[in-house]
């Protein structure tokens, strides 16, 4: 069954488009990278599904769930997690405020999700009186996507988590993000380069100038493709 059905959605800025009928779905249990240069309209498709700007037209349904027109509150309380692009940490705020704060609705679950951030990344536990915004870049990833995964979210939206990390925090972000998946999680990753999004996704799709170029199995998404649609920079 589709998690995640994203039907003929259309996004404006303005006078501008950024996302012209662009239709996807997201089986249960799996990942699809989206990937696409710079300006391509990835983030902006993270953000409509997610309920942040509005769609000028399509439909997003979710287990069966419409949720087109919805607020992102009821987004987020129907399982979707979004780790917006940069880390969405609260810098003033220590390592356990900012965790808390990701079961501020639901603080019977409190104490089990802390249990399960700071296993996942035990480096959190370790600093968590610590202020997040003195953490380095790749330990505010980690937090930010051990908060949400802490709610138990049935989709996790994670844009450009590899950003500027080193390969070892990226391959530790990768491996949290799988076992979320293998837990039941499915995954919509956002990124600009190819390589480490195609090892992990199941499916790929492919976004130039706000339309969808191409979308395929994952392991089908070849060299020479990559690089006809995203060009040397990033079919890296
Ligand atoms: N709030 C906004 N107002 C006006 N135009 C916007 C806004 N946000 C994005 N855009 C424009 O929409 C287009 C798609 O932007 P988007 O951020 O979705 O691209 P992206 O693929 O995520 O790019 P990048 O890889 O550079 O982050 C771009 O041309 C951008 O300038």
């Amino acid at each position: 069954m589709s998690a995640l059905k994203v039907d003929g959605l259309s996004v404006r800025y303005g006078a501008a488009g950024a996302l012209a009928d662009v239709s996807f779905e997201i089986p249960s249990n799996t990942a699809l990278a989206v990937l696409g240069p710079n300006g391509a309209g990835k983030s902006t498709l993270a953000r409509a599904v997610s309920g942040l700007v509005r769609k000028s037209s399509g439909t997003v349904t979710f287990g069966g769930q419409d949720l087109s027109t919805v607020s992102p509150a009821k987004i987020r309380r129907a399982g979707i997690v979004h780790l917006p692009e940069g880390r969405g940490v609260f810098r003033g705020l220590t390592v356990l405020e900012n965790l808390r704060m990701g079961l501020a609705a639901d603080p019977g679950r409190r104490a089990a999700g802390l249990e399960r951030a700071f296993e996942l990344f035990p480096v959190l536990g370790e600093r968590r009186k610590q202020l997040a915004g003195t953490l380095s870049g790749g330990e505010q990833q980690m937090l930010s996507l051990a908060r949400a995964l802490m709610v138990e979210p049935k989709l996790v939206i994670a844009d450009e988590m590899s950003l500027g990390l080193a390969p070892k925090l990226v391959d530790l972000i990768f491996e949290s993000l799988g076992r979320a998946r293998s837990a039941g999680v499915s995954v919509l990753l956002i990124e600009q380069f190819a390589g480490r999004a195609l090892e992990f996704a199941d499916q790929c799709l492919i976004l130039q100038r706000g339309s969808v170029s191409w979308s395929g199995p994952a392991d089908t998404a070849g060299e020479e493709l990559l690089h006809r649609y995203l060009g040397e920079a990033t079919a890296a």
